[in-house]
């Protein structure tokens, strides 16, 4: 096995293992660390989802070291941290923790950081991120719920969460090819930096990233610096992406949309499929604190709707309304009551003849997935950039499409259906 791949949410492991599926490797997403006795032969690169983002630090650090003892065991040569492409941490991690522990295990001291994805409009410039052409700090993640980021400059952003010295290899030594990359790496580590933050605007800078960073022993960064890892793994030799589609089918059954994201991307895809009259239930945390509304009267909604299309339950809402049931419950409790919600109408779906489902939200996904037992997903027909339908592997047949908050376009919990046979 060529690649072993631990993403710190699940939205981000499908994200990834959508673009090295597309580029030709093999993939396999497995959900948080894979037992020991599941079959992963047959599989270039291993995606380890886990739900690490927001953790404490040294929980991010354990599980994280705990996929890449897993990853080394079925055979990985080299090893991926994924990230989000908007770099979503705090001061107090996990990206820098995760990523200095990771290189200690590789027995490495160098490596690159890089979360651009021009295809979903996140380009990395003199260190700063942008989100489609806006900084990230003016962008909509600094109303992040769990992590709003009011630092675009990552050099910066990274520092405060290491000790590692933090560099920076700006566009003038990508733009130019791999050669040059790697020559601007060598005078990085020189300096004495150990993780270097790399500037990539184009699908050509993330496949220069590939072909200079290859046989690096740890890569961290968001999907969009892997595109060129599998053509780097063969070699160089040109590549056909491949279509993911064929020969994939889909359990029968009905289908939901459940969203915990607040990303702005997902409260447009809320209201268009709102306004073309999906079936709508809103979550309001402040009325499940307080079990005005708990998960079986939501459950009972559902069990009402004889609609044969899809039905949406949501918790998204708007910065100020984030903010307000913030201040009464605080950052981190209002997350997990949403999340716990969810989670339990999760476990009911399979019951009430649900198979087809779409989660909207990195942290959202990895609760709803969860509770509903899944253990590995093959990777299917890509969506919009950055999501597949996926198919359960192993316990009950789901097909799954997990949603980075802020990827899709405005009618994504619409379309996304009409890719299922
Ligand atoms: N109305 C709400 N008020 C406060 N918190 C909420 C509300 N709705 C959802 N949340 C919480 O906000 C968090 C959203 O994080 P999540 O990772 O699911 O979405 P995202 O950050 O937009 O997606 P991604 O991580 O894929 O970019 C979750 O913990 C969720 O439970
Ligand atoms: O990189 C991204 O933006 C996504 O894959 C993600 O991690 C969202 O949670």
């Amino acid at each position: 096995m060529k690649l072993g791949c631990i993403a710190d949410d699940l939205t981000g492991a499908t994200d990834l293992a959508l673009m090295l599926a597309r580029e030709g490797l093999r993939t396999t997403q497995t959900i948080g660390v894979p037992r020991s006795d599941l079959d992963l032969s047959g599989s270039d690169a291993i995606v380890v989802a886990l739900k690490s983002r927001t953790i404490p630090p040294q929980d991010a650090v354990d599980q994280s070291l705990a996929a890449a003892a897993a990853l080394r065991k079925a055979g990985a040569q080299h090893l991926f941290f994924k990230y989000c492409s908007t770099f979503d941490s705090t001061d107090e991690g996990n990206i820098g923790p995760v990523t200095e522990s990771l290189l200690r295990f590789a027995n490495s001291e160098f490596t690159l950081a890089c979360p651009a994805f021009p295809a979903n409009g996140r380009t990395v410039y003199k260190g700063h991120l942008f989100v489609n052409g806006v900084p990230l700090h003016e962008s909509s993640m600094k109303d992040h719920p769990l992590t709003p980021m009011r630092d675009s400059n990552l050099v910066r952003v990274l520092q405060r969460q290491t000790k590692l010295s933090v560099g920076l290899v700006p566009y003038e030594d990508v733009d130019p090819g791999p050669d040059a990359l790697r020559a601007a790496f060598g005078r990085q580590k020189a300096a004495g930096h150990q993780i270097v933050i790399v500037d990539a605007l184009t699908d050509d800078h993330l496949r220069t990233i590939g072909l200079a960073a290859a046989d690096f022993p740890l890569i961290t960064g968001g999907s969009g610096v892997a595109m060129g890892l599998p053509a780097a793994y063969r070699q160089g030799t040109t590549y056909a992406p491949v279509s993911l589609g064929t020969g994939f089918d889909f359990p029968a059954g009905r289908s939901i949309i459940l969203a915990g994201s607040c990303s702005s991307a997902t409260r447009r895809q809320v209201e268009t499929a709102i306004k073309a009259g999906l079936p709508a239930y809103r979550l309001d945390p402040l009325d499940l604190a307080s079990r005005k509304v708990t998960a079986e009267m939501v459950l009972e909604w559902l069990a009402r709707q004889h609609a044969s299309g899809p039905i949406l339950i949501y918790s998204s809402a708007p910065p100020e309304e984030v903010q307000a049931v913030q201040s009464k419950l605080g950052r981190m409790k209002a997350g997990e009551i949403v999340e716990n919600t969810l989670a339990q109408i999760a476990r009911a779906l399979p019951a009430l003849g649900v198979t087809r489902i779409v989660v909207a939200g990195g942290e959202t996904s990895g609760a709803v997935v969860n509770a509903l037992g899944v253990e590995a997903l093959a990777i299917g027909p890509e969506i919009d950039p950055g999501v597949p339908w996926t198919r359960s592997l192993g316990g009950t047949d789901l097909a799954l499409a997990l949603k980075s908050g802020n990827f899709g376009n405005p009618d994504f919990f619409l379309k996304a259906w009409t890719m299922l046979r």
